[in-house]
């Protein structure tokens, strides 16, 4: 499967996903309760979404909720459910009139009825041929991603209309939440931790990783043109080596 894409060459990444992560510190370090960095961290979104479109960048992925993060306190949880439904009341307009197209990703199901009609509203308001997507991965797991492909070409086996030994990487690629976009060339993680939680698994395979020490409500337009310029300056391999590269580019 060739992995590689037009932002390789160009060196602006077509897909760049963000772990926006280090809010509670943010708000613990200025003895807020949680809640208050979460809110702070709405503000980073809106800088991360004008640097992005503003560059050229054709998605961008924000991690808002893991399947794992049900597990925090209910009163967490439910403070953020309500500033989902908050952001998506308020700016679906805005992000329409940006042209700006919205995409969900995640098990939508757990939710309260209201959030996912909220969710499903705000993503036919805006859907068309826009020149930017914003897909926020919300009760999103790597694993359930890959195992909810797994269950979906399972079916077409057992209907009859597709053989085991069909089953290749890029069909089953093709069947993620992300299936018909291009695989994020950049994934950053904010606040200083390094590990990827349980993000987009397959489609970070060749992802250049960016990790920032700021916490999420602190990176704003300086930090993410930052980033940005620091992937312009990678050299993306994909297996080759470096003189294979450099011929490529040369020719
Ligand atoms: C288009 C073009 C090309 C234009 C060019 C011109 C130009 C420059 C145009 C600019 C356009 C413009 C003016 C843009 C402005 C922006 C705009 C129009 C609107 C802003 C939109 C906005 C604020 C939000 C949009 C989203 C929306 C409408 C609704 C979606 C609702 C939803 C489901 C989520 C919302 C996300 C959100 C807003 C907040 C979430 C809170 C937050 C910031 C972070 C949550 C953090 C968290 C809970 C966990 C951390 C990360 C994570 C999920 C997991 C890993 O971390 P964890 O700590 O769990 O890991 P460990 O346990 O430690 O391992
Ligand atoms: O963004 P959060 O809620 O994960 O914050 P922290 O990582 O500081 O606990
Ligand atoms: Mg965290």
């Amino acid at each position: 499967m060739d992995n590689s894409n037009v932002g390789a060459v160009m060196a602006i990444p077509r897909h760049v996903a963000i772990i926006m992560d280090g809010n509670n510190r943010w708000a613990r370090k200025r003895l807020l309760p949680g809640v208050a960095g979460h809110k702070a961290g709405v503000d980073a979104v809106r800088a991360v979404i004008e640097v992005c479109a503003e560059s050229g960048v054709e998605v961008l992925t924000l991690f808002a909720f893991s399947s794992e993060n049900w597990q925090r306190p209910a009163e967490e949880v439910g403070a953020l459910m309500e500033l989902f439904l908050g952001a998506l009341r308020r700016e679906t307009r805005k992000l329409d009139e940006n042209g700006i197209s919205l995409r969900i990703i995640g098990d939508r199901s757990r939710f309260h009825p209201e959030l996912q009609a909220a969710m499903r509203e705000a993503e036919a308001k805006t859907a068309g041929e826009k020149r930017f997507i914003l897909q926020i991965a919300a009760n999103y797991g790597g694993q359930w991603d890959i195992a909810q492909a797994a269950q979906r070409l399972a079916r077409e086996v057992q209907g009859g209309h597709l053989q085991p030994e069909d089953i290749t990487p890029g069909l089953l690629q093709s069947c993620l939440a992300t299936g018909d976009l291009p695989l994020p060339d950049l994934c950053i993680r904010t606040g200083g931790e390094h590990r990827v939680s349980n993000f987009l698994l397959w489609q970070m395979a060749y992802s250049e990783l960016y990790f920032s020490d700021l916490l999420w409500p602190d990176f704003k337009h300086e930090a993410m043109r930052g980033a940005l310029a620091d992937f312009a300056k990678r050299q993306r391999r994909f297996g080759k080596t470096s003189e294979q590269v450099e011929a490529e580019a040369r020719a």
